[in-house]
C-alpha cells in the first residue's frame, strides 16, 4: 500500500490499481482498462464474493493497490481482502460508539478508506479519524475530529490524502452542527488546518478571511444556537497543478431559513463548492449553487474535474450535479460559472441567471416560509442526485449520473423552534408534514418517485441517453475504456451499458440493492469489476415505505466479477411473516399522540408511518416478547444495533402512546395485508 501523491497523479501508468476514492484526484471514476469490453462483457461472471458482517447500507468505493482490496462495511469496519479471490487478510473494527449511531442521519454507512504510504485511513461513524497499518490491520493513530461533543457530529465520507495530509469532513446538519473540513498529517495525525464552512457565534470575531466573507451573509443570531450547518460529509476533488482542494458543502441547520437566518442572506458557504489551498486551508473562491438553502439542497455531491472544449476553448472545469437538480460546469481556476442546466424537471427555480450565476427561485412553488403554505417541491431532500458517484468517460464526453425524480412537502412552523437536547433526533425546524398524510398518501407519493441513469453531455447541456429505474437510490457509476458504464440498481441488479447509447449489454442479480459505485482493477493480467452490494442508507431507513418498491433486503457483500467467472451468488433467507399483534387497548387520542412522537423520534430509522424499508426492524412486526419488553427496549436501547436509550426523551406515558400507535399499525397490517409488498415491482 505504498501509495503517494506521485503515484496517484501518474495513476494512468498503473491502470490495474484503484489508488484513491475516485481512482484519480480528478475523481472521474474512469478506468483505462479494456480487457472487459463491449464485445465480451456478456461473458462476465461472479469470480468471488465476500460476505460483510452487518446487513445495513453499503456505500464504499474499494481501494485496490498491488493485489489487495481495502474496503468498508456498515459501522466503519475495514476489510483487507486478496483482490484475486476475496480471501480475508485482516479486518479492523474501530468499534464505533453504538450509543451515538442515532446521531447519524442516514444509517451507519461508510463510503470507504484512503491509502497512503503503508497506512489505511478510515473515518469512523462516531467522529474519529483513524490510521491503520496496511500490512497488519493494527491501529497506528486515532484522532477525534469533533469540534463540539454536545453536537451530533458523525463521519460517513471517505478521507482523501493530498500533499501528505488526510482530509475529512463531518455529517450532522440534520441535527444542528457547524460544518468544517480538517486536514491531519498522514504520518502523525497532528492537525494541520481546519476550514469552517459557516460562521460561528456572531458575537465573536470571524476566524479567518473566509468567515469574514460568510458572516456578512447571515442574519440574527439563531444560527449560533442551531449550528448553521454546511457539513462537508462527502465529496472532495484535488487539482495538484493549481494546488486547490475542492470541498462540496452541505445544507443549513435549521432547514427553514426563517428560523436559521431571519429568511435573509445567502448564508455562505451553504450548498456551495469552495476551493481552498490544499496546504494551508486558505479560501480561494466559491460558487454557491443554492443561496439561502431551504430544502436540504446540499452541494456535497460528487465533483469531477476534466478538460472540456467550450466555445472553441479548452477549459479546466469542475462539474457537479448537486441535489437541486441542475448540472453545473465551473472554471476550476476561478470559480466562474460556465453553464448550468436542469437534468430533471424542477419546480423550485425557473432556471439559472447566467449573468449573476444565481437561480431564479419560484417563490410560489417553493418558498414555504414566506406564505406559510405547505409546498410540494421538486426535487426534494434526496435531490435530483445524492451522494451516489457519477463517472466521466473522456472518449464519449458524457457524465453518467444516477439521478432521482422525487418531490416532497415542506411546511413552515409558525413558532420559533427551540433546540431539543436529545441528540439522536432530526432538528430541521419545519414540520414532518414533509410527508403526505397517512400510509395511503405515502403510496400515492411513492408512485411519483423514480430513478434514472442519465448520460449527460456537459458541453451540449442535455442528455445523450437515459435508462429508467423503478425507484431512487440506484448505484454510483463506473466508466471504462472498454466503453462500458457499470451500475448497480436499487432493485438488486448489476448492469453494464454501452457508453455511447445506453444499450444494456450485461445484467446479473445482486441479492440486495446496490447503491455504491463499482470499481475495476487488474491483478496478474486479469481484469475484475467489483460491486459493493447492500441496501440501506437514507432512503430505506427514513422513507422505508417508499423504498419497498425496490423489493430488496439488506444483504451486504462484496461481489467481484471476471470474464468466465462461475462462483455462486449467496442470497439472504426470505423475511419471516409478521406475528399476530396483541390487542389494542389505547383510545384514538393515545394512538394519535403516539403517532406524533413516533414521527419525530423514531421514523428516521424505522420508517415513516411505521413502515420499515427492511434495514432496521419493522415495528409493526414485533414478536410477543418484544411487546412485553417494550418499555425496557426503549429505555435500555439496543446498543449493539445502534439504538440509543430513549429514557431522556420519553416518560412512561409517552412510551405507552408510542406502543399503542405501533399496535394499531400492526393491526392495520394484519387487516390490509402488506400493501407495500404488493406495490413492489419484483
Ligand atoms: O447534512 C448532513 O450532514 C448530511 C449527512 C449525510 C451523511 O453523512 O450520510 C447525509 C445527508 N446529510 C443528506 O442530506 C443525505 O441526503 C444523505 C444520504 C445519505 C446516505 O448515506 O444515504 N447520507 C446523507
Ligand atoms: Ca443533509
Amino acid at each position: 500500500a505504498d501509495v503517494d501523491g506521485k503515484r496517484i497523479i501518474a495513476a494512468d501508468q498503473e491502470p490495474g490499481n484503484w489508488m484513491t476514492h475516485g481512482r484519480t484526484y480528478d475523481e472521474q471514476r474512469y478506468s483505462p482498462l479494456e480487457q472487459i469490453n463491449q464485445q465480451n462483457v456478456d461473458k462476465l461472471g461472479l469470480a468471488w464474493s465476500y460476505k460483510l458482517d452487518i446487513d445495513r447500507g453499503v456505500e464504499a468505493t474499494p481501494i485496490v493497490v498491488d493485489g489487495v482490496m481495502y474496503t468498508t462495511g456498515p459501522f466503519s469496519v475495514v476489510y483487507a481482502l486478496d483482490a484475486r479471490n476475496g480471501k480475508l487478510l485482516w479486518k479492523y473494527d474501530p468499534k464505533s460508539d453504538r450509543n451515538r449511531a442515532g446521531e447519524a442521519c442516514c444509517d451507519a454507512v461508510n463510503r470507504g478508506v484512503a491509502v497512503w504510504k503503508g497506512k489505511v485511513y478510515v473515518g469512523v461513524l462516531d467522529g474519529r479519524l483513524e490510521a491503520i497499518d496496511a500490512k497488519t490491520g493494527q491501529r497506528v493513530w486515532s484522532v477525534d475530529t469533533r469540534a463540539d461533543h454536545n453536537r451530533s457530529y458523525t463521519i460517513t465520507g471517505a478521507p482523501r490524502v493530498v500533499n501528505g495530509k488526510v482530509v475529512i469532513g463531518n455529517g450532522g446538519a440534520e441535527f444542528g452542527v457547524r460544518g468544517y473540513v480538517t486536514a491531519y498529517d498522514a504520518e502523525s495525525g497532528k492537525q494541520a488546518w481546519r476550514f469552517y464552512t459557516v460562521p460561528g457565534d456572531p458575537k465573536l470575531p470571524p476566524e479567518d478571511k473566509a468567515m469574514e466573507i460568510a458572516a456578512k451573509t447571515w442574519h440574527g443570531d439563531a444560527f449560533a444556537e442551531q449550528g448553521g450547518g454546511g457539513t462537508a460529509w462527502d465529496s472532495f476533488a484535488f487539482d495538484p497543478e493549481l494546488n486547490l482542494l475542492y470541498i462540496g458543502v452541505g445544507n443549513g441547520s435549521l432547514w427553514d431559513p426563517k428560523w436559521r437566518s431571519e429568511a435573509k442572506g445567502d448564508n455562505l458557504f451553504l450548498s456551495s463548492i469552495v476551493a481552498i489551498d490544499a496546504d494551508t486551508g486558505e479560501y480561494a473562491w466559491h460558487y454557491q449553487t443554492t443561496p439561502g438553502d431551504a430544502w436540504d439542497f446540499t452541494a456535497t455531491q460528487h465533483m469531477i474535474l476534466a478538460e472540456l472544449e467550450i466555445d472553441g476553448k479548452v477549459r479546466k472545469v469542475l462539474m457537479q450535479a448537486p441535489k437541486n437538480g441542475f448540472f453545473y460546469v465551473i472554471d476550476r481556476a476561478t470559480g466562474e460559472l460556465l453553464s448550468a442546466e436542469n437534468i430533471v424537471p424542477v419546480n423550485w427555480a425557473k432556471g439559472i441567471d447566467m449573468k449573476t450565476g444565481r437561480p431564479i427561485v419560484d417563490d410560489e412553488a417553493a418558498a414555504y416560509w414566506k406564505d406559510g403554505k405547505r409546498k410540494l417541491v421538486t426535487p426534494a431532500f434526496w435531490g435530483a442526485h445524492d451522494w451516489h458517484p457519477m463517472s466521466y468517460n473522456p472518449k464519449t464526453g458524457l457524465v453518467y449520473i444516477p439521478a432521482h425524480i422525487m418531490s416532497a412537502y415542506y411546511e413552515h412552523i409558525p413558532e420559533a423552534p427551540t433546540r431539543n437536547p436529545f441528540k439522536s433526533m432530526y432538528q430541521l425546524g419545519l414540520r414532518t408534514g414533509m410527508m403526505p398524510e397517512g400510509p395511503d398518501g405515502l403510496l400515492e407519493m411513492a408512485k411519483t418517485w423514480s430513478g434514472k441513469l442519465i448520460a449527460w453531455d456537459p458541453v451540449k447541456q442535455k442528455a445523450a441517453w437515459e435508462v429508467p429505474y423503478i425507484t431512487i437510490f440506484n448505484g454510483g457509476t463506473l466508466s471504462t475504456a472498454g466503453n462500458l458504464v457499470f451500475e448497480g440498481s436499487a432493485d438488486g441488479r448489476v448492469i453494464a451499458y454501452a457508453a455511447e447509447d445506453g444499450k444494456k449489454l450485461w445484467e446479473q442479480p445482486a441479492a440486495s440493492g446496490v447503491m455504491a459505485a463499482p470499481i475495476t482493477y487488474s491483478v496478474d493480467g486479469e481484469q475484475y469489476v467489483t460491486f459493493m452490494a447492500g441496501w440501506g442508507g437514507a432512503f430505506s431507513t427514513f422513507a422505508g415505505a417508499l423504498s419497498l418498491r425496490a423489493g430488496v433486503q439488506p444483504y451486504a457483500q462484496v461481489l467481484t466479477y471476471k470474464l468466465g467467472g462461475t462462483a455462486k451468488l449467496q442470497e439472504p433467507a426470505p423475511p419471516a411473516d409478521a406475528p399476530k399483534p396483541p390487542a389494542l387497548t389505547g383510545d384514538a387520542a393515545t394512538v394519535e399522540a403516539g403517532g406524533k412522537l413516533y414521527d419525530s423520534y423514531c421514523s428516521q430509522c424505522h420508517g415513516i408511518h411505521a413502515v420499515s424499508g427492511g434495514v432496521l426492524p419493522d415495528l409493526r412486526k414485533m414478536a410477543p416478547e418484544q411487546h412485553q419488553m417494550f418499555l425496557g427496549i426503549l429505555y435500555g436501547g439496543r446498543v449493539p444495533d445502534g439504538m440509543p436509550s430513549f429514557a431522556e426523551a420519553f416518560d412512561a406515558k409517552q412510551v405507552d402512546q408510542i406502543h399503542q400507535y405501533l399496535i394499531k399499525r400492526a393491526h392495520d397490517l394484519q387487516e390490509e395485508g402488506d400493501a407495500w409488498k404488493k406495490f413492489s415491482a419484483n
